[in-house]
């Protein structure tokens, strides 16, 4: 397939507001491929429509990229030749590889075209966004090859890949999907909770209310780490399924002193003080943050709350009693998440009300009969948190006055807004406030780096940036209000952190703001 395909249908796509049209022309693209079609054709393509490469990293940069040779007149790169190209310049290493990286980038670029040059760079440095398109992929690569779009969906959160699901789908269609399942050693997109005001509610929404058991878990305030364990192998990786197994030496050795051979499990990660009070979320976040920031101090630990696979019992659709049994059996009170199970809301209250003095976040009410539902935020699981935060995107930035003068200070911030979104099919945002206030130096710093590199305008004043940063807030309440579109703002927002751990398409909705509204 020509890469001039591709290039035109991502302007198509980019072209349309509507989410139909925007699944048609991927469709329609992924039509063209072959009856039988080459494994790695649709690999390659797959990451090309989500905007990225199968080669992790290719050697190049921005600025390896200015200065571009003149366009091809006619259109001959391939998809497969493109990858190609990628590949052989994501091996290059070592004395005379820069006039090598230097001569292939011109050959690569001298034979795309004026319209092919600056997409190709865009993929390259990662501008054209990601993980947006994911949704819109998932039901084309349906559309195309005829599978069910539920069974795309279940295979991309098994293989936490929606590549790999595509894959499968035009090759291999249902049979093919069907058999995706837990592989230990392969990252599975991570069961999410929904939110409830308090813990009667959320004992309500999980299946509690019924005078059913359910189990009530502390939550903890540090990262989440998967874990897998193969043998003498682990792997670690975080919400996002980033590999941090070279981070958290503490976690591996704690997992490969468990009396199983494999095992996947699921937790929080945090460091705790001699007293046994966890230690401010930033303490564990710079631990993971840097490679052997290990060597200076804190210690990590691992707390786990699920079991997904254990000595070749795929643990996924047991319900949860079944997991939390196989887990007590198999891990060491220590580093599990300590859990009341009862149906009285009075003790379920009790023990938040405690989490909350210790110094946790909050709790996790859990259905004791859900199967592990990886990807979702279903029911099952209901956060209850006293304090209110909100994960929001920064949309803007203003330059810094008076002692701030050298970074940008004031973060304007950004709410999902859901219909926006369904329409255009890729997150759009409405203004909720501005903050400057939770920064310490070292984050001001951070931040105007950070920024720098997402802009898109500066009027010498304001910063405009790329809307992929989140950032969690915390406020006294919100009010109606008629400066900003979304007819809400914050009171008193302040910065709490910032979350690599979460991509702009999962931040909370101007409903879940406007829940919060008085009366
Ligand atoms: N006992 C627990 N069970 C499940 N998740 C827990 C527990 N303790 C802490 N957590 C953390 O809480 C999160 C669950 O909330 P959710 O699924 O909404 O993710 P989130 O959006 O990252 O939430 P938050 O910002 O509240 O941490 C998990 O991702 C995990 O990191």
């Amino acid at each position: 397939m020509l890469l001039a395909h591709v290039v035109q249908t991502s302007a198509a796509v980019a072209a349309t507001r509507s989410r139909k049209e925007k699944v048609a022309a991927l469709a329609s693209l992924l039509r063209r491929l072959p009856v039988d079609p080459d494994p790695l054709e649709v690999e390659v393509l797959a990451h090309l429509l989500g905007g990225s490469l199968r080669q992790r990293r290719t050697g190049l940069g921005w600025r390896g990229l200015r200065d571009l040779p003149p366009p091809a007149e006619v259109p001959t790169l391939t998809v497969l030749g493109v990858d190609a190209a990628f590949e052989s310049l994501a091996s290059l290493a070592g004395p005379g590889s820069q006039a090598a990286r230097a001569a292939a980038v011109a050959a690569l670029f001298g034979a795309a075209t004026a319209g092919e040059q600056p997409w190709l760079r865009g993929v390259v440095t990662g501008e054209v966004r990601q993980g947006a398109l994911d949704a819109l992929v998932q039901e084309a690569v349906a559309a195309a090859s005829g599978a069910a779009l539920a069974s795309v969906r279940r295979a991309a959160m098994l293989a936490g890949s929606t590549t790999r699901a595509a894959v499968a789908a035009l090759t291999g269609g249902e049979e093919a999907l069907a058999a995706f399942a837990l592989e230990v050693g392969r990252p599975v997109e991570p069961m999410l909770a929904s939110s409830a005001t308090d813990v009667a509610e959320a004992l309500a929404k999980a299946g509690g209310a019924e005078g059913r058991e359910v189990a009530v878990d502390l939550k903890l305030d540090g990262i989440r780490v998967q874990v897998h364990r193969d043998g003498d192998d682990v792997l670690v990786v975080t919400r996002s399924l980033d590999d941090i197994t070279a981070r958290l030496p503490e976690v591996v050795d704690v997992v490969r002193a468990l009396p199983a051979e494999h095992v996947v499990l699921d937790g929080e990660a945090l460091t705790v003080g001699p007293d046994g009070r966890p230690r401010p979320f930033q303490e564990t976040a710079s631990r993971t943050a840097r490679r052997g920031a290990e060597a200076h101090g804190t210690r990590v630990t691992p707390y786990f709350f699920d079991v997904l696979h254990l000595d070749g019992r795929d643990l996924l659709t047991a319900p949860a009693h079944e997991r939390a049994a196989a887990l007590d059996a198999l891990v060491p009170a220590e580093h599990r998440v300590p859990r009341v199970v009862t149906a009285d809301p009075a003790e379920a209250a009790r023990f938040a009300r405690e989490a909350v003095e210790c110094g946790h976040e909050g709790v996790v009410v859990k259905s004791l009969e859900a199967a592990y539902e990886a990807g979702r935020r279903g029911a099952a699981w209901v956060k209850v948190k006293p304090v209110h935060t909100l994960d929001l995107v920064v949309l803007a930035v203003e330059r810094g006055s008076g002692r701030r003068s050298a970074w940008l200070s004031n973060i304007h911030l950004g709410a999902l807004d859901p219909e926006a979104t369904a329409r255009e099919g890729e997150p759009r945002f409405t203004m909720l406030g501005k903050t400057f206030k939770g920064m310490t130096d070292e984050v001001l710093a951070w931040q105007t780096e950070r920024f720098r590199a997402l802009e898109v305008a500066d009027d010498g004043y304001v910063v405009t940036v790329r809307p992929e940063q989140v950032v969690e807030v915390a406020f006294d309440g919100v009010q109606r209000s008629t400066r900003y579109p979304g007819g809400v703002a914050l009171r008193f927002a302040r910065v709490v952190r910032y979350r690599d751990d979460k991509v702009a398409a999962e931040a909370d909705t101007l409903e879940a703001v406007r829940a919060h509204l008085p009366g």
